[in-house]
């Protein structure tokens, strides 16, 4: 739950009392992430029947490190981790009389990453129990939301240790066991831009999303590589990585101005149509901002920021659908929503990493985006 309040639960620096040992704060000496002992690892790994790790949805919060520009720019670190799961956000406000205080937010997720954590440990803490959900055929999907510059590309699609090639390598590794020689991988890569559909591994061709009559959605034309190995599945994922609509915002120099969706499918090839047996799905979302982040005024970015924003509105509205268990989720509000309903339903697994500055210059942002996450 979000609780702000104005007391002095600060000391001077801004850091509560409650975190604070006495000495001049510096936060990696009192937030240490802890790595939970109790953490399995891939090696011991077995996919059993009905395992259940944590619920339909994760939600976790990741913070980065400060940047180049931000430690340049004399940035304070205002954003705290406490315990794995509750993210302590410090703003400073000034009174009428202009005497400086700080107001403080308190949210708690199921997992909070701090600056000095990997994509391994995150991949440790998140992904086992969603490998295993597809093992047990299962829809796993992975999506990173969060303001443009704060990490999302950067935990989900980096070519080295995003958590697509982590959870391609498990895959891959599971897939030598004699019990699943039953499967083949199939892979698809495109992206929504502007609310169309393009395939990224067919020269971003324009695709469609329908709904069959068992209202099953699914994306007519959408190219698919059958794949033998974590190598190949990279050296296709890169070619899609290229042609994905990128620019520059005042946060962020490559930023994703589209939602990439890597698709790994696991299919029963020893049938007849190769039916799916189970599905991890990895989204890169497009950052969300304000109109006052962009450094121009560009109709056609403009015209990207209302896409994406309407978008990841639409997303909130599901997600929230979903946690309150209504009856109605408003999935066709957006095409980002459309596609991914079988995420959301039936026997699917989600997880959502929220990414978050821990710049004093992007406080308003991050309140907002750790609002959206919160639940
Ligand atoms: N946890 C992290 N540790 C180290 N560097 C990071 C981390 N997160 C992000 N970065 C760096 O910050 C920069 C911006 O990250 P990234 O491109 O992933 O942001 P983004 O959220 O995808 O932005 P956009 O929405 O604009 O595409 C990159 O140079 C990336 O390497």
């Amino acid at each position: 739950m979000e609780a702000t309040s104005s007391k002095r639960l600060l000391d001077d620096y801004g850091i509560p009392y409650s975190l604070n040992s006495g000495n001049i704060p510096n936060e990696k000496s009192f937030i240490k992430p802890q790595n939970d002992k109790n953490l399995k690892t891939i090696s011991k790994l077995e996919v059993k029947d009905s395992k259940n790790d944590f619920e339909k949805i994760y939600v976790c919060v990741r913070k980065r490190p400060l940047n180049t520009n931000e430690i340049k720019r004399d940035d304070k670190n205002v954003v705290f981790i406490k315990e794995n799961k509750t993210v302590i956000v410090n703003e400073q406000k000034l009174k009428l009389d202009l005497t400086k205080y700080i107001n403080y937010h308190s949210f708690t997720f199921d997992y909070a990453f701090d600056s000095d954590a990997s994509n391994q440990d995150v991949y440790n803490q998140t992904g086992v129990s969603l490998i295993e959900h597809v093992f047990n055929g299962g829809t796993a999907t992975y999506f990173c939301y969060g303001q443009t510059g704060s990490g999302k590309t950067y935990t989900m699609m980096d070519a080295e240790e995003g958590l697509f090639i982590l959870a391609a390598k498990d895959i891959f590794k599971i897939l030598k066991k004699e019990k699943y020689s039953f499967i083949s991988v199939y892979i698809s890569f495109y992206e929504i831009y502007q609310g169309q559909l393009y395939d990224l591994l067919n020269n971003k061709k324009k695709v469609y999303a329908r709904e069959d009559n068992n209202q099953q959605v699914c994306i007519q034309g959408l190219s698919e590589y059958n794949c033998f190995s974590e190598n190949e599945l990279m050296s296709i994922f890169m070619n899609g990585k290229n042609s994905r609509v990128t620019s520059t915002t005042g946060s962020n120099p490559d930023s994703s101005r589209s939602h990439g969706i890597f698709q790994v499918v696991l299919k029963d090839k020893t049938k007849k149509n190769l039916p799916t047996y189970g599905k991890f799905v990895f989204i890169d979302l497009a950052g969300s901002e304000r109109g006052a982040d962009r450094d121009d005024n560009n109709k056609q970015t403009l015209l990207e920021g209302q896409e994406i924003n309407k978008s990841l509105l639409a997303l909130k509205e599901c997600i929230r659908a979903i946690d309150q268990e209504s009856k109605h989720t408003p999935f066709r509000q957006s095409k980002l929503t459309q596609v991914l309903k079988d995420s959301f339903t039936g026997n699917s697994k989600t997880c959502m990493i929220t990414t978050i500055s821990p710049s004093s210059m992007n406080i308003d942002h991050t309140l907002n985006t750790l609002r959206y996450a919160h639940r």
